[in-house]
């Protein structure tokens, strides 16, 4: 496909986005009917749909319209460069602009211009403060890929180099000691043989600094209790080798692939239905608004309301109260969110402080995406002794 092509069938998947299907529905549909499409070609126009959701608003105000045309001439703009190039009309590339698309569209402002449903500019403006610019900004750009070197059979530079020899270019990246950046071959990564032997995990920088952060001390028991496809339970696996890891979850179906990554990591991890006795430390990775998360999934910048905000705040606070109760007196327990605002992470933890005046905050952060991973907070909750 020409470079104008691929434009062409973004502006098609983004107008069944636009009619309300979810873009990984529209696209596995387009990608069916096209046959004639190349993995690249697949790539290209994901690249072109997610960029156009990560900027919804200010490439419609750009493009001057809410198609799926209108938006790809305001991403154009948006990077300054001139759509015409493209829309010419010849061969499978989008029509010729017409005198109108070419006087349409102006500068985005205010929350159109962070690329922000207005409601929640408003509360990134209260939690972020000063941060709130370079956060939306941030949340505009693609995410940068990130491994893990995997503890438990190799570090950080050995993965490095042996990465490097299966075409894989990293560098360390500062937030946590097992994290590298991906600078090229990324689409490459899981077939390389460093992934299949468990050397490197794929795992946002963030997260490996949220794992990093926690007091582990002599732990020797430690529940997941949220632990989705399980990538906290590994990179806890890979710190404290000789601690019992027992991992759960309300959807025991998340976990499925669980005992496969284990396996291949050389952790051993076990899934439990439900959790028995106390634990050293306990982590409640919780549901949440995913906010800090939304260059890789954009669309849900879009999709959250007040409304599942305070639904997800009540669960938010169900569990860190469930999760008390299995920990031991003197253990941890470690409440994360990859959000940023501050109903998911400072409010709850001061909400659950006033409500066990008992336990005391130990370590406690807030990763923002300008700090090069994906927005995240997490606090350790001492219990008494
Ligand atoms: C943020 S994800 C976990 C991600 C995972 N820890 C990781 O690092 O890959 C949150 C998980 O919490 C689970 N969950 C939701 N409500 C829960 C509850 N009440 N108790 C336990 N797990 C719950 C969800 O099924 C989901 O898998």
């Amino acid at each position: 496909m020409t470079p104008a092509a691929r434009v062409q069938a973004a502006i098609e998947i983004l107008d069944r986005v636009q009619a309300g299907e979810a873009a990984e529905k529209a696209l596995t549909s387009w990608g069916r009917r096209a046959r004639f499409a190349g993995s690249k070609d697949r790539a290209a126009i994901r690249d072109h749909v997610f960029d156009v959701l990560r900027m919804w608003r200010s490439t419609a105000a750009l493009g001057g319209g809410e198609t799926g045309r209108a938006r790809m001439i305001g991403l154009f703009r948006a990077h300054g460069q001139d759509p015409a190039e493209l829309f010419t009309g010849q061969g499978h590339a989008p029509m010729a602009m017409t005198d109108v698309e070419v006087a349409a569209g102006d500068a985005p402002d205010g929350a159109a211009a962070l690329d922000l449903p207005d409601w929640l500019a408003a509360r990134f403006a209260e939690d972020l403060g000063e941060r709130t610019h370079e956060t939306a900004e941030a949340l505009r750009t693609r995410a940068p890929v990130f491994v893990r070197a995997n503890l438990l059979k190799t570090d950080r530079e050995k993965a490095r180099a042996r990465l490097a020899e299966e075409g894989v270019e990293t560098v360390p990246h500062a937030l946590a000691e097992t994290a590298l950046e991906v600078t090229s071959g990324a689409r490459g990564l899981i077939r390389t043989d460093s992934f299949t032997d468990g050397w490197i995990e794929l795992q946002d920088a963030a997260s490996q600094a949220v794992v990093e952060m926690i007091p582990l001390g002599d732990a020797t028991r430690i529940l997941d209790y949220c632990a989705g496809g399980g990538g906290k339970s590994l990179a806890l696996a890979a710190r404290v080798p000789k601690a019992e890891l027992f991992a759960h979850d309300a959807d025991p179906g998340r976990m499925s692939d669980l005992p496969k990554r284990a396996l291949r990591a050389g952790a051993t991890v076990t899934c439990v239905a439900k959790p028995k006795g106390v634990y050293d430390i306990v982590m409640a990775d919780v549901p949440c608004s995913g906010s800090g998360a939304w260059r890789r999934a954009p669309e849900g910048k879009w999709r959250l309301t007040e409304a599942r905000l305070a639904e997800l705040t009540d669960i938010q606070a169900h569990i860190l109260t469930t999760c008390a109760k299995l920990v031991r007196p003197g253990g941890a327990l470690v409440y994360a969110t990859c959000s940023l605002l501050r109903a998911e992470n400072e409010a709850q933890i001061d909400a659950f402080l006033a409500s066990h005046s008992d336990w005391r905050i130990g370590p406690n952060r807030r990763f923002l995406p300008s700090d090069g991973g994906d927005g995240f907070y997490a606090a350790c909750l001492i219990a008494p002794d």
